[in-house]
């Protein structure tokens, strides 16, 4: 049997309540009743309801800072408000207010079952409206990828294609655009997915370091070396390797893996013994490559063998239409996350959402959404939640912390010409903890 649907009465005057409940009860409603505003607030915090009735003038709470309450804090209850003869006003201002009717003092007992059938309709329809976005927004996820605009719609299409066949992909795109979990999709998709998908991120280490990452080392092929270690190009084995931020591998290097793509094999660092490799290369950068080839700082032999099939990651800004989509997915993830009780964003904040460029892209909407939801007290995220995006440094406003680092990172990278290593040096950082931070801020390189 369905719950029986919540009611609570909230009005001052005992008479008002009893006749309420005894109509409300017969017609199969579970009913309780409030003589009090603060005591209603008490009830509504222990209890959900589906519909309260309440009075606008009380004398300790006033039914419009109820009103306020619930529908910051529980946006799906229904309230009617209730008001005298004479004090029509209080109606309107209850309505625009969110309160979903109103009834004038005294009314009708037999109008009641109608007004309550006709508003718990409406949710109804609401809800199934709700049921019916989820369902699209389910088939708006393609392998942890998010997005229903037409390029991504593209996208999802020719990953598709893409996982039939073996060959080397390059993924271009801003930071935080999705190009690791593109590359996750494609694994995910082809007959490789059974192996292991191995990730790396080129930027992250020293060249020496790097070299060992990526082919292993045998005893005492350098300092500390005590013991032989796999690299990833033999970790990736029957799986697909993912070399993220690719255009930060040093020349040499880029060599060296040219000819194991050539030759589909290798020796690790201080070893003589082939290593035969089995693994399907997707590449990703967030530099123009061409660009870096004609400057001479990319191998061009390498570029044309990495790029056999190219894709392009969409900026988030010139696919607006899929904020609201990534925006409720990141809400409700970070709301289970939380445990609070955010449900919502408020249509103007969307707007101011959709509105905003993301530089971070997704990644930058995924750290927003995460701090309004924890630094949120309402049930709705609206406007004043995201009002942190629009500030700039030159406003005198106070910084955080890891606002003034963001800043200040920003600013010696712009002094460097994003030059990583020199950035590094002035910042007193080694280029992975720099690397982190550029993504964790969303920063971009201009160019
Ligand atoms: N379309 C999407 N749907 C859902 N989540 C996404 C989408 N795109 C990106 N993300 C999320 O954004 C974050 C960044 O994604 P990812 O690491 O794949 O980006 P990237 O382009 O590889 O970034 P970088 O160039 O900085 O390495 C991740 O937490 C990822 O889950």
């Amino acid at each position: 049997m369905a719950d029986p649907i919540r009611v609570l009465i909230v009005d001052d005057e005992l008479i008002v309540r009893e006749s309420l409940a005894g109509w409300l009860g017969k017609a199969g409603y579970a009913v309780d009743a409030a003589p009090g505003g603060r005591i209603a607030v008490e009830m509504i915090g222990a209890k959900q309801y589906d519909l309260i009735f309440l009075d606008v003038r009380m004398s300790d709470l006033d039914g419009m800072e109820v009103l306020k309450r619930v529908k910051l804090h529980y946006p799906e209850t229904l309230v009617v408000m209730m008001t005298a003869y004479g004090t029509v006003q209080n109606a309107v201002d209850a309505m625009k207010a969110g309160a979903d009717d109103y009834l004038i003092k005294p009314f009708e007992p037999e109008y009641l079952p109608l007004l309550v059938e006709k508003l718990l309709k409406q949710k109804r329809l609401l809800d199934e409206n709700i049921a019916l976005r989820d369902q699209a927004d389910v088939r708006a996820h393609f392998h942890g990828l998010i997005g229903a605009s037409e390029c991504m719609r593209r996208l999802f299409a020719f990953i598709d294609q893409v996982a039939e066949v073996d060959s080397p992909v390059l993924l271009q795109g801003e930071t935080g655009t999705g190009k690791e979990l593109v590359a996750k999709a494609i694994h995910a998709k082809s007959k490789r997915r059974f192996g292991p998908f191995v990730p790396i991120n080129c930027g992250a280490f020293a060249e020496t370091l790097l070299e060992s990452e990526l082919f292993g080392h045998e005893v005492g092929s350098f300092t500390g070396a005590t013991r032989a270690q796999k690299g990833r190009l033999e970790m990736a084995k029957g799986g697909t390797l993912f070399l993220d931020e690719v255009g930060e591998i040093p020349p040499k290097m880029q060599v060296d893996l040219l000819r194991v793509l050539q030759e589909k094999r290798f020796q690790r660092v201080g070893g003589s013994r082939d290593v035969f490799v089995d693994f399907r290369l997707i590449c990703a950068t967030h530099r123009d490559l061409t660009r870096e080839v004609s400057k001479g700082n990319f191998r061009q032999d390498f570029y044309f063998r990495l790029k056999v099939i190219e894709i392009e990651v969409p900026a988030l800004r010139d696919r607006r239409q899929d904020i609201p989509l990534l925006a409720r997915h990141f809400l409700d993830r970070f709301r289970r996350e939380t445990n609070k009780r955010v449900t919502g964003i408020t249509e103007d904040a969307m707007m101011l959402l959709q509105s905003y460029d993301w530089p971070g892209n997704v990644r930058e909407l995924e750290n927003t959404l995460e701090r309004a939801v924890v630094l949120s007290n309402g049930a709705v995220l609206n406007k004043a939640d995201f009002g942190f995006l629009f500030r700039t440094p030159q406003q005198d406003v106070p910084l955080s912390l890891e606002e003034m680092e963001k800043v200040h990172i920003e600013r010696v990278l712009k002094l460097c010409r994003w030059n990583i290593s020199k950035a590094a040096k002035v910042l007193e950082v080694n280029r992975a903890t720099l690397h982190n931070k550029i993504r964790k801020f969303g920063l971009r390189s201009p160019e």
